[in-house]
């Protein structure tokens, strides 16, 4: 395209307003045209034989995502321009558009020839004289920003200046939502967004460095660059809470990407919602991978030879099941390979077998009569003796089933971790159907994988339920009763609820996505799997995510001197070594977007004073140091809510949020909600609120205008010591920091 010659700065904002105009009004057309495509495959869907309906449903399914990416792309649907070499005028966007007649209006941000728009310099210019960041509120644009990459052009009067778009952004004021960089991404981060898509890829990070905007930039990337791989397969996001990924939610979405799959590591198990761990000595024994071992053996000791043989009544007759038949069947079963409730398919076969030869040798010898074998059978499935015996050698299980009496009965606990001490146990231990805890979730994972599917403990009951569905809901209930039907025929008598049965087949309704059908699927198996606060992960968390990536495609984004949990790794090696080896790639991100310099220097001294290894990020914007405020013992509610007051002075607007200890809680947002009614929230998904009330555990990832951190040192004395949660704390402002203290201060936080 031409240049149009334009000098003065007002003529330019006219020429972009002007074509930025065109953009939209592209946008509007193709909205209209799939919305009335959309209207019109809707209409016809009811008419047709079934394979013309699947045809239009999978048609809807496709104007409806695009409809979806084309609303969801309208706020600063346009932000670059590159003037090239060769005198091109590209735009740079959201998405790419074109005109009717396949005329390129803009490019999509992520296409190759996007990519000068972030990593031209001026030594490595790209082909590219100048980049313009367009600056717009609502469809208007509203100012222009130029790097001139040609030093002949630095004269030229229409070349303008101001304040560059980084910082416009950086200054802008926070939402409690997380919102997308595409604008701004700096060449180091998109020299990692845009990386290939096989390997295992980790960026370490200081705080505000980018590394959650990097790390959803890139699931981004990798959906366009790898559309149709990705698509089936889908991405995994992993987070370290939900109010994490309530916080990161809108990002993808507003890239015109939907189909990813979020989960934070308590929601990752199908069917279970787990609850933290509180106990630190559980935590740390359930992360190890010997856990592995134990689940393992813990499955095992439920294929169990009886201590004798045992007589069975089968109607007015008896058999024996002797203990060398069990085993003998055990063993065989065993040797299949296959899972718990699979293999017992094998193991009932053989002893009914057995059994029902048994009863027929029995009959001939008595009455002389030779029974027909298939009644004989039936006799023997009919037997409750028979059933019971069977279920007590080789009970058929859930995972749920496995780890609830595995952690609540210690002789399965002793059995199947002899290496515990009995301290070690009793810290185990708890009581029967206790919730499942966030560090329960890879044994529960582990048990899924060790016992396989329980509908398999007979007939392919899965299968039969899809088809089912597929007519109607109606039928696929009827199914299940079928299935329940089926698995009593097999011995499976009053063990297993139709609840679970559910629970293990999930049907798949009419037309699931990719996203839908992997999140309910826990075998499913993910083209690509991005974790962020990746140095929380125990190893056994590690073990589930491989599971879940079978090619090992990842992106894993965290800061080693964040973790605040006692288990966490102390090294990128030691999380991955057990899985990858020395195969992973590692990046560091250099620079501090979020936390102004002045207050991440105090966070790194008090880091620093406690042992801790930080990296120090150079920080985008100066700042003013923290303030401390010291009270007098009773005076901390009063103290905090002095500062939250005049810090909503301050950021007009912006949130605020109370960092403290998790017994202090409850007081500091009771407090605050009574002197600030309908301005405060407390905990996960509240972040909405201009004040939120939050332990340093949930404030993980976020970041609020300003903080005001209640007692320091409870957060050390509640992560035993350690000063990760400290430091996460004091590094969440993007402008501004308030201590506030009654007790002792933590090691590096004295005032000068
Ligand atoms: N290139 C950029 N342009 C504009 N804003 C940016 C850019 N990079 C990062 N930011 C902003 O900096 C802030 C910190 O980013 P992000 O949360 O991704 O950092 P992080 O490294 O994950 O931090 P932490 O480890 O402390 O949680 C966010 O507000 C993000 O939008």
């Amino acid at each position: 395209m031409a240049e149009t010659v334009a000098t003065t700065a007002a003529e330019q904002l006219a020429v972009e307003r002007e074509y930025v105009a065109r953009l939209y009004e592209r946008l509007d057309e193709l909205r209209a045209e799939k919305t009335e495509e959309l209207a019109a495959v809707r209409r016809s869907r009811s008419s047709g034989n079934h394979q013309n309906r699947s045809e239009r449903d999978a048609f809807a399914s496709h104007y409806e995502d695009r409809l979806a990416q084309l609303n969801a792309v309208d706020h600063r649907l346009v932000f670059g321009r590159l003037d090239t070499d060769e005198d091109e005028r590209r735009y740079v966007g959201r998405i790419g558009l074109a005109t009717e007649d396949h005329q390129r209006l803009m490019v999509d941000w992520r296409a190759r020839e996007a990519a000068a728009f972030y990593q031209a310099t001026a030594q490595h210019p790209m082909g590219v004289r100048r980049r313009r960041h367009l600056i717009l509120e609502g469809r208007e644009v509203t100012a222009l920003e130029d790097d001139v990459l040609d030093p002949q052009m630095l004269d030229d009067e229409g070349v303008l200046h101001g304040e560059g778009a980084l910082l416009a952004a950086l200054n802008q004021k926070r939402t409690g939502r997380m919102s997308d960089i595409v604008a701004t991404i700096q060449a180091e981060q998109d020299r990692i967004i845009r990386a290939p898509l096989p390997g295992v890829r980790v960026v370490q990070g200081g705080p505000g460095t980018g590394k959650t905007a990097v790390a959803l930039h890139r699931a981004a990337y990798l959906l366009y660059e790898h559309r149709e791989r990705l698509r089936k397969a889908g991405v995994l996001i992993i987070g370290p809470s939900s109010s994490f990924l309530w916080y990161i939610e809108r990002v993808l979405p507003a890239l015109g990407e939907t189909g990813v799959v979020m989960s934070s590591l308590a929601e990752l198990f199908p069917g279970v919602s787990a609850v933290p761990e509180r106990d630190p000595e559980a935590a740390r024994l359930k992360a190890g991978l010997e856990m592995a071992e134990v689940v393992a053996r813990a499955v095992k000791d439920r294929q169990k030879v009886p201590g004798a043989d045992q007589v069975l009544r089968v109607d007015t007759h008896r058999v024996t099941l002797t203990r060398k038949a069990v085993k003998r069947a055990r063993d065989k079963a065993r040797a299949t390979g296959k899972p718990h409730n699979e293999a017992r398919n094998t193991f009932v076969k053989i002893l009914l077998r057995e059994l029902t030869e048994q009863l027929g040798e029995h009959l001939n010898s008595t009455s002389g009569n030779v029974m027909d074998r298939s009644y004989l059978a039936e006799d023997i499935r009919q037997s409750r003796d028979v059933r019971v015996a069977l279920n007590l050698a080789w009970l058929p299980l859930t995972p749920q089933q496995l780890v609830d009496q595995l952690l609540s009965k210690r002789h399965y606990l002793e059995s199947a971790a002899p290496h515990l001490r009995p301290a070690e146990v009793e810290a185990l231990l708890r009581p029967a159907g206790a919730p499942f805890t966030v560090a329960d979730v890879p044994l529960l994972d582990e048990a899924a994988e060790l016992l396989g599917d329980l509908d398999a403990a007979g007939v392919r009951v899965r299968a039969e339920a899809e088809r089912e569905q597929r007519r109607s809901a109606e039928n696929a209930e009827r199914a299940l009763q079928n299935m329940h039907q089926s698995l009593e025929d097999v011995g499976v008598d009053g063990v297993v609820s139709a609840q679970d049965l559910t629970a293990f087949n999930t049907v798949t309704p009419h037309r699931m996505t990719a996203a839908e059908a992997a999140t309910a699927d826990r075998t499913w198996a993910y083209g690509h799997v991005v974790v962020d606060e990746a140095q929380e992960l125990t190893p056994m968390q590690w073990r589930v995510l491989m599971r879940r990536c079978p090619m090992k495609s990842f992106t894993v984004v965290g800061d080693i001197a964040q973790a605040g949990s006692t288990v966490a790794a102390r090294s990128w090696a030691e999380s991955l070594g057990p899985f990858v080896g020395d195969r992973f790639a590692l990046e560091e991100l250099t620079v501090n977007y979020r936390t102004p310099a002045a207050i991440a220097r105090a966070a790194a001294g008090v880091a620093r004073a406690a042992g801790l290894e930080v990296s120090s990020p150079r920080a985008v914007r100066e700042g003013e140091p923290p303030v401390l405020t010291r009270v007098g013992e009773d005076g901390l509610v009063e103290g905090v809510l002095e500062q939250v007051r005049a810090e909503l002075e301050v950021v007009e607007g912006g949130l605020v949020a109370v960092i403290a200890a998790e017994d202090r809680l409850p007081e500091l947002g009771a407090a605050l909600a009574r002197a600030l009614p309908g301005t405060v929230g407390a905990g996960v998904r509240r972040l909405d609120r201009q004040v939120v009330v939050l332990s340093a555990w949930d404030a993980k990832g976020l970041e609020f205008d300003a903080v005001v951190l209640a007692e320091p040192a409870a957060l050390v004395h509640e992560a035993g010591g350690g000063v990760g949660n400290l430091y996460v704390a004091m590094t969440r402002p993007t402008q501004r920091l308030r201590v506030v203290a009654a007790g002792e201060l933590p090691a590096g936080l004295q005032q000068d």
